[in-house]
């Protein structure tokens, strides 16, 4: 039976693959910084250029879907996931690493429907490695297989997770806290890529064992969530219960076992959720 959103996720890879061009070509050039929430949460040009791109081209193909987009948001738009076919991009996941020309940066397009992930995309540009997954179909990296690590001793593991894009001592503390105790469990090692959705990419390539963050966006994770499961991993909440991608809360690992020994040692907080009403 032919896939229906098979069209869909042709055209997303397509303008994963023109973003990235973009991106590339602006390291070339002045990268003028600007902030967002805070003095280390970092937007550039590139960001909001490459969101229109991909926004714009998704409204001219499929008129009818819905989008939610990292700038677009932060210009005050909703963020509310329905039912309806629904694209969640971030036109850059690891600005910062943007930046920096630290070569971990992505484009990411997931698509939702009925709150269920059909595919996902994640463009790792630098590296030129196209990540995909479509749900029942398998995960691929440039056309191979993924398959997350066998490893089920979390002694035996590295465990990536971010320090997040707040510098308040008592946040640190937190984000330290879960760290330390996740470390001295001990693990191998723990790594930060700078990028929620390649962390995810790595776990489903079986190069880390596990990722978890508590502050990550909906668009941050999305395409990268179903990338994890279609290559057997296992997406949890950071309490235990099943994951939900509007909670701001993540642990993404190659197996159970993993990601429930993570749970034991996260300190857990809950930011306001992507779908809450906005603050005036
Ligand atoms: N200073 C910072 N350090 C790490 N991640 C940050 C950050 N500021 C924002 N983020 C965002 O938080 C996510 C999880 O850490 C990252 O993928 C990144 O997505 P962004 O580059 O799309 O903003
Ligand atoms: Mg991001
Ligand atoms: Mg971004």
């Amino acid at each position: 039976m032919a896939d229906i959103w098979q069209d869909a996720m042709d055209h997303a890879v397509a303008i994963a693959r023109r973003a990235g061009d973009v991106v590339r070509e602006a390291l070339l050039d002045d990268r003028m910084v600007m902030t967002k929430t805070s003095s280390v949460d970092l937007v550039t040009q590139t960001d909001q250029k490459v969101e229109k791109l991909i926004m714009q081209s998704v409204k001219d193909k499929f008129p009818t879907h819905r989008l939610i987009g990292e700038e677009s948001v932060a210009a005050g738009e909703a963020c509310d996931l329905s039912d309806a076919p629904t694209w969640i991009i971030d036109p850059i996941d690891g600005t910062t690493n943007f930046v920096h020309a630290f070569p971990f940066v992505a484009v990411s397009i997931g698509f939702s429907v009925n709150k269920q992930i059909e595919f996902g995309v994640v463009y790792s540009c630098l590296e030129d490695k196209m990540f995909t997954a479509r749900r029942g179909k398998g995960a691929f990296c440039n056309g191979n297989v993924l398959q997350v690590s066998d490893q089920e001793d979390i002694r035996q593991s590295i465990i990536a997770t971010e320090f997040g894009s707040s510098r308040e001592p008592e946040a640190v503390n937190n984000i330290f806290s879960s760290l330390r105790s996740i470390l001295c469990i001990p693990v191998h090692g723990v790594r930060t890529a700078g990028s929620a959705a390649i962390n995810m990419c790595l776990v489903a390539s079986g190069c880390v064992e596990a990722y978890y963050e508590i502050g990550i966006h909906v668009w941050d994770v999305a395409a990268a969530s179903l990338i994890v499961s279609e290559a057997g991993g296992v997406l949890m909440d950071v309490d235990g219960g099943s994951v939900d991608l509007m909670s701001r809360r993540i642990v993404a690992a190659n197996s159970r076992a993993i990601a429930e020994r993570i749970t034991e040692e996260i300190r857990s907080f809950s930011p306001p959720r992507d779908d809450a009403p906005p603050q005036h």
